[in-house]
């Protein structure tokens, strides 16, 4: 599709390609909508195939913060950045590179650490720019916020697939067990629930298997399992044509961001299925709401209030979805669309 047309159809504010020789760097920020704040969005270094993959990657993942933060009511727009290169071509020369690009945008954009960037790589980056958040001592990052969050809201899809609150003897498979498949994974042993995980990394299942006496499947299997629940939490583009008629599972609740390859085709092939689908940005919005109250100043008590609303409001989606006879990812974004236009501006943040 012409670029133009894609980001109209989309509705992205502004696409900026950060291009640069000495050191060579590729880069692209997508600012999706800044209707209620300043866009933030974590980046993502990744050896993307081709720049398509790369822009398509961003496109979506800045307009899921979008609607990640006014379904969480994080008075925040939406953002994403991708540095096209491969995690063995990232230096110190280049997080500086990329840091004056962000700077450019005079706070517009504000970002962190995603995929393929550590706390030290933020660190080098906020040493050229203040329009960086995370890694703040006090908090102990995302990660474990975002796991609360994606087990409230596998109780907000048992409650509403089920009518129940009993979790106990549920069976739930997890793909991924990194910073938040694992601690996800101990939220559900706590709660007596019998565990399937995969991860290409061995030394991870492992874990899984000796502390929580987890299941250990192949990659390939664990779309196939016997389970209640499916929990992604390591990549996206996972919900597709070939996994979807593998699925016993009748939740998809998970963590990992673009989880649906196609967002209007599969959405639509998982109501048919009868599965109920937790959309990705609304149920692993805990990673935003942690970093955006390290921002303003992090207080525990409303933190833990923000990540609990996860529940409500996936308890709103899926009602609006029943009522309206749509699939709970357009439930999810008429929710968020609704809010971006009757939700006043705050002042930017600075
Ligand atoms: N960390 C956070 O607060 C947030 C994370 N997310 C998303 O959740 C997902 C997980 O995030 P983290 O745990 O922080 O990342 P991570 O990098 O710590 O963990 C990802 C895990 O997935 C595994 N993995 C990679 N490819 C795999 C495959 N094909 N099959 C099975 N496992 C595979 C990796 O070995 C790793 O253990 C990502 O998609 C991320 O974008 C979304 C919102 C917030
Ligand atoms: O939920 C996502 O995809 C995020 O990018 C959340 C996030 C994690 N760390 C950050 C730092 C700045 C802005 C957003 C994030």
């Amino acid at each position: 599709m012409p670029l133009f047309e894609t980001v109209k159809d989309m509705g992205h504010e502004q696409v900026l390609f950060c291009h640069g020789k000495n050191p060579p760097i590729k880069a692209i920020i997508a600012i999706h909508n800044t209707s209620l704040g300043p866009a933030m969005g974590a980046t993502r270094l990744y050896p993307y195939v081709s720049e398509e993959d790369a822009l398509t990657d961003v496109l979506r993942l800045s307009r899921g913060m979008t609607y990640k933060a006014a379904c969480a009511n994080i008075p925040m727009g939406g953002g994403k950045a991708v540095i096209i290169a491969h995690p063995q071509q990232k230096t110190p020369e280049l997080l500086k590179a990329y840091a004056g690009f962000i700077n450019n945008l005079n706070g517009q954009f504000i970002t962190g650490q995603d995929i393929n960037l550590t706390p030290e790589d933020v660190r080098v980056i906020r040493e050229q720019t203040k329009y960086v958040v995370g890694g703040e001592e006090k908090s102990g990052g995302p990660a474990p916020i975002t796991a609360l969050g994606v087990f409230l809201g596998i109780k907000a899809a048992v409650q509403a697939h089920w009518q129940s609150r009993e979790l106990q003897g549920l069976k739930v498979a997890i793909q991924g067990l990194g910073n938040v498949g694992k601690n996800v994974c101990r939220y559900l042993h706590e709660h007596k629930i019998k565990l399937y995980v995969s991860d290409v990394d061995p030394a991870k299942t492992a874990e899984m298997q000796q502390l929580f006496n987890a299941t250990v499947v192949s990659n390939q299997e664990i779309y196939s399992q016997d389970v209640d629940i499916f929990a992604p939490c390591a990549l996206g583009g996972i919900i597709n044509q070939q996994t979807i008629p593998q699925l016993k599972a009748k939740i998809i609740a998970g963590a990992a961001n673009n989880q649906l390859a196609d967002e209007k085709t599969h959405s639509q092939m998982l109501t048919e299925k009868g599965i109920t689908y937790c959309p990705d940005y609304v149920i692993n919005a805990g990673g935003l709401i942690n970093v955006y109250n390290e921002m303003i100043g992090y207080e525990d008590t409303k933190v833990m209030q923000q990540v609990h609303q996860i529940y409500d409001t996936l308890l709103t989606i899926f009602d609006i979805a029943k009522r309206k006879n749509i699939t709970t990812n357009e439930a999810a974004q008429q929710l968020a669309e609704y809010r971006i236009i009757n939700t006043k501006k705050k002042p930017n943040y600075q």
